[in-house]
């Protein structure tokens, strides 16, 4: 009876959490979105670093985000974009239920070059199949940033050859916050569509 009411109780009170991973090169952004979203989302979160405010990631750095209506639990994994640190994002894909692909938008030399090639092997990793992909043109509040249309242009190539795959492109500024919680929202909304084949795990 203990064993049956303590289920039900789990059954009743647990949540669904999805695993999101932050992806990008390096002084993407990719640590700052995440302080700023926990900013946003945590009550008691520190404030979110000022511009230059970041060391470079060596390793992850993990924050579980509640949401409500419904409740769910987005888990974000911030993950090193060094190059060298590259080879171990592919170890994180088979738990994923979301990737943003983080780009800083003022680095036009490295959108040419570097950053396609790297949002095209995540993509096209058989691992990451299906799964939903989210690409932010971060640092939008910088003058020489691109326009959301130039970095389209790049990107949509990529993306649209996804086919069923939930994909969109959002400028973003994750240092002063801007379309943050638009990105949120579109994470949420498909991570739960795509629950059927990416199921959460209960928290
Ligand atoms: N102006 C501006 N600067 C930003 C923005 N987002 C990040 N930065 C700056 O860009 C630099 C790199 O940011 P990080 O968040 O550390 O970059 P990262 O993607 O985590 O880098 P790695 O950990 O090396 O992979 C820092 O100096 C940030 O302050 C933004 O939206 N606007
Ligand atoms: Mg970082």
């Amino acid at each position: 009876m203990y064993h049956l009411a303590k289920g039900l109780y789990f059954h009743v009170t647990s949540k669904e959490e999805y695993s999101v991973l932050l992806l990008g090169l390096d002084n993407a952004g990719k640590t700052t979105l995440l302080e700023k979203v926990k900013s946003i989302y945590l009550p008691n979160a520190p404030p979110p670093p000022k511009e230059g405010g970041t060391i470079p990631t060596v390793g992850q750095n993990v924050s579980i985000i509640p949401l409500t209506s419904p409740t769910i639990y987005l888990k974000l994994w911030d993950i090193g974009g060094q190059s060298t640190l590259r080879s171990l994002w592919k170890s994180y894909y088979s738990s994923a239920h979301a990737i943003v692909f983080v780009i800083d938008s003022t680095d036009v030399p490295r959108i040419e070059n570097e950053v396609i090639e790297v949002l095209k092997e995540v993509v096209e990793h058989e691992e990451t199949e299906g799964v939903p992909v989210l690409v932010l043109a971060n640092k939008q509040d910088r003058e020489e940033s691109l326009e959301i249309a130039q970095l389209k242009e790049a990107v949509n190539p990529i993306v649209v050859k996804l086919g069923a795959r939930d994909s969109r492109v959002l400028p973003v500024s994750a240092l002063e916050g801007t379309g943050v919680k638009e990105a949120v929202e579109w994470l949420k909304t498909r991570v739960m569509w795509n629950k059927e084949s990416r199921p959460p795990t209960m928290r």
